[in-house]
């Protein structure tokens, strides 16, 4: 199946991301979230990660006028009806995931192929609940998106082959390496990252180290980019604590039950990066840690 026009819900960190690479790549992208402040916040990063990379000669100033143009941007989703694949990335919640595709089905072809980036959902759960499990999968990329070079391709118990090998060479268009992960609650990546990082804020919370010291005794003493901390307010920390409540309640092993002070930054609505404060305190600079 030839694929050639890309739509994305959720014009989020992700949503953007996926936008500039799809574009980048050639594709013709259609980007819908419900709030116009979003869509604009979201093509002010693509065009300013576009700029950068002009600016470090990974791509040239012709590239990023092309892909800028190859991008449009909605708040309806019947405007995604004409597209050949949609990769959903809105919030990492259930319900939501489940009204979009519900509001979106009328408008789509019969061919076109649904996917979702969820970080932790049942694609299977997701699948059922559709007119097209078997043109349904799990596509799940990894934050910043213009950078990682994976994605985590996940078949339902009834995507089709169709289906699994057109998101695969889409993978391949886009530059980035396939790694093929089983339908169990938060995949690969997630399964194994996401315990560190709740385990980093059970350090934090039972006082055995403060946000700096953990996060430099991760970046030095295990040679980590980002430490945990600082990387879970790169997520966001309301998508961390959605992936350790879907891994506890979908493999019933408390070992994953979420760390108190976690669901406390969540609910004091400190989600890192994304609303300034999290971990680190970003409307100082240089960031400033909260404990
Ligand atoms: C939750 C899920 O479902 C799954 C996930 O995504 S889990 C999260 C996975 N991601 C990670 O683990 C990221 C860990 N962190 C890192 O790898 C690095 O810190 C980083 C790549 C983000 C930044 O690297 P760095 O060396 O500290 O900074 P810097 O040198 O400024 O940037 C490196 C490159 O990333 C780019 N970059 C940095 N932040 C970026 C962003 N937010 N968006 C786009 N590009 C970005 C820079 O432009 C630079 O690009 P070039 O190499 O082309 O010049
Ligand atoms: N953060 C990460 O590192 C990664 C996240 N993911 C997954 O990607 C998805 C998005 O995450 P992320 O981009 O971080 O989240 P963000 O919170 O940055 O973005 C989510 C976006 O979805 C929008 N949205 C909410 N409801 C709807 C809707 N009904 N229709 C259209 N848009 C909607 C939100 O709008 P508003 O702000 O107005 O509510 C927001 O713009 C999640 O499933 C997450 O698990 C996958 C890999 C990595």
């Amino acid at each position: 199946m030839d694929i050639q026009k890309i739509g994305i819900v959720g014009a989020g960190q992700m949503g953007n991301g996926i936008a500039h690479v799809c574009a980048l790549a050639g594709y013709d992208v259609i980007l819908n979230d419900i709030s116009q402040d979003s869509l604009d916040a979201a093509m002010t990063t693509v065009r300013k990660n576009l700029e950068r990379q002009v600016s470090r000669e990974k791509i040239t100033q012709a590239d990023q006028d092309a892909t800028l143009g190859r991008i449009s941007t909605t708040l309806r989703l019947p405007d995604l009806g004409a597209t050949d694949l949609v990769i959903e990335a809105a919030t990492e919640r259930e319900t939501v995931k489940q009204a979009i595709f519900e509001d979106l089905l009328p408008h789509l072809q019969p061919h076109t192929i649904l996917t979702s980036n969820t970080s932790s959902i049942s694609i299977t759960r997701l699948a059922s609940r559709t007119d097209r499990p078997e043109k349904f999968m799990g596509f799940h990329f990894m934050n910043p998106v213009p950078i990682m070079k994976l994605v985590e391709l996940i078949r339902g118990i009834a995507t089709d082959e169709p289906t699994f090998s057109a998101c695969r060479k889409v993978v391949e268009r886009l530059g980035k390496t396939a790694a093929t992960a089983e339908d169990f609650p938060a995949f690969i990546v997630n399964r194994i990252l996401m315990p560190m990082i709740n385990e980093a804020v059970y350090t934090l919370y039972e006082g055995v180290g403060n946000v700096k010291s953990i996060d430099e005794s991760m970046k030095l003493g295990a040679n980590h980019p980002m430490g945990p901390l600082e990387l879970a307010d790169f997520i966001g920390l309301d998508t961390c604590l959605a992936i350790m409540n879907v891994l506890h309640d979908g493999l019933a092993d408390t070992k994953y039950r979420p760390c108190p002070l976690l669901t406390k930054y969540v609910e004091a609505g400190w989600l890192g990066r994304k609303t300034e404060r999290g971990f680190y305190d970003y409307r100082q600079n240089p960031p400033v840690p909260t404990r």
